[in-house]
C-alpha cells in the first residue's frame, strides 16, 4: 500500500471523553484527527485494491440485507496507520486507567459505504460474551452534508429511543461501549469512508461472568 508523509499531531480532548463514557456511555470527539491525518488515511483507503465485502458474525457470511459496506483490515504498516494506531493506543491506556477496563488489544478496518450501502441496526458485542468492549468509529469524509445520508443512528440500551444521529464528518471520532448501544448506518448517497475499530478484552484470561 502506498503512503503519504505525515508531520502534524492529532490528539484527544483533554480527557473529557472519559467523563462522557462514564456518564452516558458514548462520546463524540469532533476534530479528533488532524485534517492531514484524515486525508492521509482516506487517500490510503481510496487507492487500495484490497477491499472485501464485509461479513457478519464469526463465520463471516455476507448478507446483502444486513450490511453492504466493504472493508480492509488495518495492519498499522503505513505511517498514517501507525499514527492512527498510536492514538488508539493512548485511548486504550487512558480507558484502562479510568475504568479498569482490561482492554487488551485493538483491531480496526477501513470501511467504504458506496452510494446505497447501509448497515442495519445491530450491537457490536453480545452482552458478557464477546471480546469487543469499546467501539471506535473514525470518519474520513471531507464536506459531508445531510443530503449525503449515511448518518449513524444510535439507540438507547432499551432500544426504544434515538440517542443521537451522527454525521460522518471527517476527523470526528465516536466511542461507545460495544455491548450497550444498538446502532445503524443509514443508506449513504455518496461514498462514505470510515475506520471502525474495537478495543478487545483477552478472552483467554478474562473471567466469564
Ligand atoms: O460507520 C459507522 O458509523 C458505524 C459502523 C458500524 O456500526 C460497524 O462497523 O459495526
Ligand atoms: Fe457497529
Amino acid at each position: 500500500m502506498a503512503t503519504l508523509p505525515l508531520t502534524t499531531d492529532s490528539g484527544d480532548d483533554g480527557g473529557h471523553y472519559l467523563d462522557l463514557l462514564a456518564n452516558q456511555g458514548w462520546a463524540l470527539l469532533p476534530g479528533f484527527l488532524s485534517a492531514e491525518l484524515t486525508a492521509g488515511l482516506r487517500w490510503e483507503a481510496m487507492q487500495s485494491n484490497d477491499w472485501k465485502r464485509a461479513g457478519i458474525g464469526l463465520e463471516g457470511a455476507t448478507h446483502n440485507t444486513i450490511r453492504r459496506d466493504h472493508t480492509i483490515w488495518m495492519d498499522g504498516k503505513t505511517p498514517a496507520q501507525a499514527q492512527y494506531q498510536g492514538l488508539m493506543e493512548d485511548i486504550r491506556l487512558a480507558v484502562n486507567r479510568a475504568f479498569f477496563a482490561g482492554l487488551f488489544e485493538y483491531e480496526s478496518h477501513f470501511a467504504h459505504y458506496p452510494p446505497g450501502a447501509f448497515y442495519r441496526k445491530h450491537v457490536d458485542a453480545l452482552r458478557g460474551r464477546g471480546a469487543r468492549v469499546l467501539t471506535s468509529v473514525c470518519y474520513l469524509n471531507p464536506n459531508w452534508c445531510a443530503e449525503d445520508g449515511g448518518q449513524l443512528v444510535m439507540y438507547n440500551e432499551q432500544d426504544t429511543d434515538i440517542l443521537a444521529r451522527i454525521e460522518p464528518n471527517g476527523g470526528d471520532l465516536l466511542l461507545f461501549w460495544s455491548e450497550r448501544f444498538p446502532h445503524e448506518v443509514l443508506p449513504a448517497r455518496a461514498d462514505r469512508y470510515s475506520i471502525a475499530g474495537w478495543f478487545r478484552r483477552n478472552l483467554e484470561t478474562a473471567n466469564p461472568l
